[in-house]
């Protein structure tokens, strides 16, 4: 009996500790980790010896930023945690933005190779050093807030507050009010800055800084509904650090 209540005992404790199986299929979820990490070793260990060297650590980028998003919320958000949560059904423009990208850097390299060629200009690489500097600081900043706020972050946007749901304002919230949108919008514009793309560095911008300007707006009505004065104060004291965002 008193193995059968234990055994009871555990389920419902398992239960608030893994995530659930039925949301995380385990041949999808390896198979996508699979890819990710050979697309990821293909592109690094070929980085040697092709030319176009900053487009494979793109690729590199792209595939660790994704991985991390499951990862993370895996580890922190057990909850949570579902096959969408490698972020890789972002949505069309997402997808579309990244083929430009890769697109503008092949047509360029094709036709303008020495605007690739970094060695040659001192403006050149200093863009490309602040972009793996954007690239390094985003994910960092990405991958803390998301483990800082726990069980509080979610990939949707909540529109009830849930029990488990609590205002967060240490760690990286203490300086960046959404460090999430921070790390993701200076990760993307660094992804840009290797790949000395003048055209999509401006559509980065543009996309990124209206999708995160309309879903700070939105995601505040709702955090000030759930946390009333609490998020006021917040919003008053930590600033968003994404430029002309208030
Ligand atoms: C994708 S997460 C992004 C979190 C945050 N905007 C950031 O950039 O780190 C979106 C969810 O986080 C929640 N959220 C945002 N800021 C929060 C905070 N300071 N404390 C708790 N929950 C927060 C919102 O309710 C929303 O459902």
């Amino acid at each position: 009996m008193s193995r059968v209540t234990n055994s009871m005992d555990k389920s419902s404790a398992d239960v608030n500790r893994y995530a659930d199986i039925s949301n995380n299929p385990l041949h999808t979820v390896t198979f996508t980790s699979f890819a990710l990490g050979t697309v990821l070793g293909l592109f690094l260990g070929l980085i040697k010896v092709v030319k176009m060297k900053n487009l494979n650590a793109y690729i590199v980028f792209l595939c660790f930023f994704h991985f991390m998003e499951y990862f993370i919320t895996a580890k922190y958000n057990p909850l949570k945690v579902n096959q969408d949560s490698f972020l890789l059904n972002n949505g069309s423009v997402y997808i579309l933005c990244h083929l430009i990208a890769t697109l503008e850097y092949v047509i360029e390299y094709i036709f303008y190779p020495n605007i690739k060629v970094t060695g040659h200009s001192k403006f050149r690489f200093s863009i490309i050093v602040a972009g793996y500097l954007c690239i390094s600081a985003g994910q960092a900043i990405r991958s803390l807030a998301m483990s800082t706020a726990g069980k509080s972050f979610s990939h949707v946007l909540q529109t009830k507050k849930k029990k488990d749901h609590t205002l967060i304002q240490s760690g990286v919230y203490q300086w960046f009010r959404h460090p999430s949108y921070f790390g993701f919008f200076w990760w993307a514009l660094g992804t840009q800055m290797i790949l000395l793309n003048p055209v999509s560095f401006t559509l980065f911008a543009v996309v990124l800084w209206k999708f995160f300007h309309d879903r700070i707006k939105t995601e505040e009505i709702y955090l000030i509904k759930f946390f009333g004065d609490d998020y006021i104060k917040f919003k008053t004291c930590v600033p968003v650090r994404i430029p002309f965002i208030e």
